[in-house]
C-alpha cells in the first residue's frame, strides 16, 4: 500500500535556472559571483536528488522480492542507504527472528500484528519500517505527522524515542515525544512540524481535543506498541475517540510479547487482511476469527528462554521478611521488585532506605512527577547494583540492561502481566531469573495457569529458615519514632487490600481469606487500620441478605466474621462511636486512591449482590462490582466546604465587660460577614475546586483594612474625648475660685433666652479660661486679629468635640500654647490651659 504523498508547501523546488548559454553580465559583478557559486551546490542538490529518486526506485522494486527465510542481516533488507548505516553504526548486524518476519511485510505497507517475546527486538520491527515509509515517500519536516507511535506508559514512549534517535540519525525527519507531565504549551506549538510522533494515548488526545494546529489528517501509518495493553479497558474509551480522528487509510502495525486478536479490536483498528507474526494457528470458533473460518490465529504466549523461573509460597504477613532476606543475600545484583500498588512502592522504598540494607535503593511508580520518573528511569539503567521497587508502570516494555532478578512480591493479575513482568529480566538473549512471591491460595490457581498457557514447569522453592532475617522489630522502631512513615505504611496496607478487592478473578484474588491484624503487623503497624471499603461492602453484603433471607450461608470468610459484628447503621453511617457521615465522607478519600486501570473492570455500575465469600475453589468470575461512586471528586477543600455550612463554630471567642455583660466583637462580626458573603458567592460557583481566589481574598483583605483603620480612628477619639472629659473636671475645679465679673456674665445669660437655649445645644465652654481675661489685660500690646483668632480656636475646640479626626485635619492652625507666648506673664489657670492643649494633642 505505497500511496502517494501529499504535496506540502514548503517542498523544495529547483530555485534557479542554469543552462548553457548562461553569461555573466556586466556591471553585475557580486550577482554574477554569487551565481558561480550557487550553480556547483545547485547541480550537487539536483544530482543528489536523482540519486534519492533512483534509490527509491530500486528499493520499491525489491520490496515483493523479500523472503524472510533468505535474510541473515540487516543489509539483506532492501532499506535505505541512511537506514543501514545507523544500523551498523549501532551495532545492530544481524535481524532478530520477529525482525526478519515483519520487516518484509511492514515495508510493503501490509498491516502486522507481531507478537514475539519479551526483549526480542519489537522496537526496530516496527521503527525501522515507519523510517523506510518516510523515505520512500519523500517526506519532508513540513508535510505533517506521517506515522504515530503510541505506547501505554511515558517510560517506554521516551525508550521508543531514544532508539527512533538512533535508528533515524542520519534522516532529515523531525519526531516529537508527547507525554503527559511535560510542557503542554511546548509541545503544542511544535506538533504539526513533527512527521513521527510517539505518544502515550491521553496525551495525544488532550492535543487533539485543545490543539488546533494539531492535524492528523495526512497521517500514513499507526503504531500500537503493547498493543493489548493499548486496546484494553484501561484505554479503551481515550483510543475509541484517538482513532476516530485517523483517515481510514492507513497502515496499521501492532505489536506485543502477548497478543491482541479479537475481531472487535482489529475491526477497531480497521485492520485490512492483516499478517500474522509469532502467531500459531488453533482451532476456534468462526465468530471470534478475523475471516471468519474454523481455526483462528492465537498469539504464541512464551517468555525467554534463558530465563529461569521459579517461585514461592508464603503467607502474606511473611513477605516483607522475605523481601529483607532475598535483597541481604543479593547485594551485588540488579532487581526489580513488582508490587500491586504505588502506595507500597513508595512505603517498601522509604523503610528499606531507612532500614539500610546495603544496596542503593529507588521507586517507581505512577504517582511521581514526570522528571522525577526520568531521571529514576535513567538511574537504573546506568546502576548495575541496585534494587527498585516498582509497580507495573515498568512492567512492558523497559528495556534495562542485565537484569538479574524479577521479584513479583505481589501475584500477577493474569499470566500476560506476569510475562511482562518476568521479561524485564533475561533480554535479548542474556540470562535472568524470576521469583514469583505467591500467598497459599494463590498459590494452585496462578501456578496451574502459568503451566497451562506457558506451558512451562515452574520451581516451587523453599526458603531456609535459616536464612530469612526478620526486619519487624526494626520497622515498629521506625514507624513509631516517625508518623510520616507510619501514615505511608497505612496507606500501602489499604491499597493493596484495595487492590485485591478490585481484581477480577476471585478465585485468584480473594481479599477475605487475608489476615489483615498479621498483614498490618508484618508493615510494622501496632493497630492494624480500619478498611472503610469493605466494610461499606460488608454492610450492603448485609442489607441484601437480610432482603433475602434463604440466600444466608452460614459460611462466613474471615474478614467478614471480624467486621460484620462491628457494623450496625448508625456505627456505620450514622453517628456515635463508629463511622460518622464525616467519617463517611473522608473514606471516599480512600477510595479515590486507586484508578483502575486494569482490564475488564466494571467499576462504574450500579451496585449488585455479590459473595463476599467466593474462596479459591468456587465459581469463577463472579460479577464484581464495587459499590458506586461517587461522581464529583471528593477534595479536602470541599469537605472544609461542608464542615463551615454547618456552622460548625470551634472554639469562638467570648468576651465580657466589667459588668458581666457579653461584649460583640466588631472584627469578629465583620469577618463572619465577610466570610459568609464569599461562601454564597461560593455557593454560586459549583465548578469552584478549591484553592485560593486571589482577587476575592485581596477584596477581603482591603474590606479588613479600612475596618481596621476606621475602628483605630474611634479608638483615638475615644480616647481624646476623655482627656477632655478630665480636664473639663479640673477646670470646673478651679471654676470654683472665679471672680464675680463671671458670675455677673452668668446672669446675663440666664436672662438672654438665646443665649440659655445655645448652651443647652452646644458643649458647655465655661470650663474654659477666659481669654478676655488673659488677654484683655494687654490688648494695647496685640492687635485685633491676636484675639479674634483665640476665640476662632475656641469654636475649633467645640467641634473638635464632635470630631476628632478635624483636630488632626486642622493642624496648620497654630496650637494654644505657641500663642500664649505671646502674654509676657502666665497665670496658673494658664500654664493648665496649656497643659490641657498639651495633653488633649
Ligand atoms: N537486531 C538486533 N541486534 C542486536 N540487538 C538488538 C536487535 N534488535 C533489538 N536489539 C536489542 O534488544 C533489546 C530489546 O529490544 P526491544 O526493547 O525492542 O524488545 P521488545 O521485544 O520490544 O521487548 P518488550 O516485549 O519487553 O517490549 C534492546 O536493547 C535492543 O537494542
Amino acid at each position: 500500500m505505497q500511496r502517494q504523498k501529499p504535496r506540502g508547501p514548503g517542498k523544495p523546488g529547483p530555485r534557479f535556472k542554469s543552462g548553457k548559454g548562461f553569461k555573466p553580465q556586466p556591471g553585475k559583478g557580486n550577482q554574477n559571483n554569487k551565481n558561480n557559486q550557487k550553480r556547483p551546490r545547485d547541480e550537487f542538490k539536483k544530482s543528489k536528488l536523482a540519486a534519492t529518486d533512483t534509490e527509491i526506485q530500486d528499493l520499491k522494486a525489491k520490496y515483493t522480492e523479500i523472503d524472510a527465510q533468505a535474510i541473515k542481516k540487516f543489509r539483506d533488507f532492501p532499506l535505505s542507504h541512511k537506514t543501514q548505516k545507523a544500523l551498523a553504526e549501532f551495532k545492530f548486524i544481524n535481524p532478530t527472528l520477529v525482525q526478519r518476519e515483519s520487516i518484509g511485510p511492514a515495508l510493503m505497507g501490509k498491516d502486522v500484528l507481531g507478537a514475539a517475546v519479551t526483549g526480542s527486538g519489537k522496537t526496530l520491527a516496527f521503527l525501522i519500517p515507519v523510517l523506510e515509509h518516510l523515505y520512500i515517500n519523500k517526506w519532508s519536516r513540513t508535510d505533517g505527522v506521517a506515522a504515530i507511535i503510541i505506547s501505554p506508559t511515558r517510560e517506554l514512549a521516551y525508550q521508543i524515542f531514544e532508539t527512533l534517535k538512533k535508528v533515524g540519525k542520519h534522516h532529515d525527519f523531525s519526531a516529537g515525544l508527547i507525554i503527559g507531565g511535560k510542557n503542554l504549551k511546548f509541545e503544542r506549538t511544535r506538533m504539526d512540524q513533527c512527521n513521527i510522533l510517539i505518544c502515550t494515548p491521553g496525551r495525544l488526545l488532550q492535543h487533539m481535543d485543545e490543539n488546533p494546529l494539531f492535524n492528523t489528517s495526512s497521517l500514513e501509518v499507526l503504531v500500537l506498541d503493547e498493543a493489548d495493553r493499548c486496546l484494553d479497558m484501561g484505554f479503551q474509551k481515550t483510543l475509541n475517540s484517538i482513532i476516530e480522528n485517523f483517515p481510514p487509510e492507513r497502515q496499521t502495525l501492532l505489536f506485543s510479547a502477548t497478543q491482541t486478536n479479537t475481531v472487535e479490536d482489529l475491526a477497531r483498528l480497521n485492520l485490512k487482511d492483516p499478517v500474522y507474526v509469532g502467531y500459531g494457528t488453533k482451532a476456534g470458533d468462526s465468530t471470534s476469527t478475523p475471516s471468519s473460518t474454523s481455526t483462528k490465529e492465537v498469539a504464541v504466549l512464551a517468555v525467554p528462554e534463558l530465563l529461569q523461573q521459579s517461585y514461592v509460597v508464603l503467607n502474606l504477613e511473611d513477605k516483607i521478611t522475605m523481601l529483607w532476606s532475598f535483597i541481604k543475600n543479593h547485594l551485588k545484583q540488579k532487581i526489580i521488585v513488582f508490587v500491586a500498588s504505588c502506595k507500597q512502592a513508595k512505603y517498601l522504598y522509604e523503610i528499606f532506605c531507612k532500614l539500610r540494607p546495603g544496596v542503593p535503593l529507588l521507586s517507581l511508580y505512577g504517582t511521581l512527577h514526570q522528571d522525577r520518573r526520568i531521571a529514576i528511569y535513567e538511574d537504573f539503567l546506568k546502576k548495575s547494583h541496585v534494587v527498585m521497587f516498582s509497580t507495573d508502570v515498568a512492567s512492558r516494555g523497559l528495556d534495562f540492561p542485565a537484569v538479574n532478578w524479577v521479584v513479583q512480591l505481589d501475584c500477577p493479575e493474569d499470566v500476560s502481566q506476569y510475562i511482562h513482568r518476568a521479561g524485564r529480566s533475561a533480554r535479548n538473549k542474556s540470562r535472568g531469573e524470576c521469583l514469583l512471591v505467591l500467598t497459599p491460595s494463590e498459590e494452585e490457581h496462578m501456578i496451574g495457569a502459568l503451566k497451562e498457557q506457558l506451558n512451562v514447569d515452574i520451581r516451587c522453592v523453599q526458603i531456609d529458615p535459616k536464612k530469612l532475617f526478620s526486619p519487624r522489630v526494626k520497622i515498629e522502631a521506625f514507624l513509631a519514632q516517625f508518623p510520616e512513615l507510619r501514615a505511608t505504611a497505612q496507606r500501602a496496607f489499604l491499597s493493596y487490600l484495595k487492590s485485591v478487592f478490585l481484581m477480577r478473578n476471585k478465585r485468584l484474588f480473594n481479599v477475605f481469606s487475608l489476615d489483615l491484624d498479621a498483614f498490618a503487623q508484618s508493615l510494622g503497624l501496632a493497630v492494624t487500620p480500619r478498611v472503610p471499603f469493605l466494610e461499606k461492602f460488608l454492610w450492603r453484603q448485609k442489607l441484601l441478605q437480610q432482603k433475602q433471607p434463604h440466600d444466608t450461608d452460614p459460611e462466613c470468610p474471615t474478614i467478614r466474621d471480624k467486621l460484620l459484628p462491628k457494623i450496625t447503621k448508625k456505627q456505620s453511617f450514622g453517628g456515635g462511636g463508629g463511622v460518622s457521615d464525616e467519617d463517611d465522607d473522608s473514606d471516599s478519600d480512600d477510595e479515590d486512591f486507586i484508578r483502575v486501570k486494569r482490564r475488564d473492570h466494571d467499576v462504574e455500575g450500579e451496585p449488585v449482590e455479590l459473595d463476599p465469600k467466593v474462596g479459591p475453589n468456587e465459581k469463577e468470575d463472579e460479577p464484581l462490582v464495587v459499590p458506586k461512586r461517587e461522581k464529583k471528586l471528593v477534595t479536602k477543600a470541599s469537605l472544609a466546604k461542608k464542615a463551615l455550612k454547618k456552622n460548625l463554630q470551634v472554639n469562638s471567642k467570648v468576651k465580657f465587660d466589667e459588668e458581666g455583660e457579653s461584649v460583640v466583637d466588631g472584627r469578629s462580626q465583620m469577618m463572619a460577614l465577610a466570610r459568609k458573603q464569599r461562601d454564597d458567592n461560593e455557593d454560586d460557583d459549583d465548578d469552584d475546586d478549591g484553592g485560593i481566589d486571589l482577587v476575592r481574598s485581596k477584596a477581603l483583605l482591603t474590606e479588613e483594612d479600612q475596618y481596621d483603620k476606621q475602628r483605630f480612628r474611634e479608638l483615638v477619639k475615644k480616647r481624646h474625648k476623655l482627656q477632655r472629659e478630665k480636664l473639663r473636671k479640673k477646670a470646673e475645679a478651679a471654676k470654683g475660685s472665679s471672680d464675680e465679673e463671671e458670675e455677673e456674665e452668668d446672669d446675663h445669660d440666664h436672662h438672654n433666652p438665646d443665649a440659655a437655649s445655645d448652651s443647652e445645644h452646644s458643649v458647655d465652654l465655661s470650663w474654659l479660661p477666659d481669654p478676655d481675661k488673659i488677654y484683655k489685660k494687654r490688648s494695647n500690646e496685640t492687635g485685633d486679629a491676636t484675639a479674634s483668632a483665640t476665640e476662632s480656636d475656641a469654636g475649633e475646640d467645640e467641634d473638635d468635640s464632635g470630631d476628632d479626626d478635624d483636630d488632626d485635619d486642622n493642624s496648620d492652625e497654630e496650637p494654644a500654647y505657641k500663642k500664649s507666648k505671646l502674654t509676657n506673664k502666665l497665670t496658673l489657670l494658664d500654664t493648665e490651659a496649656i497643659a490641657a492643649s498639651l495633653l488633649g494633642s
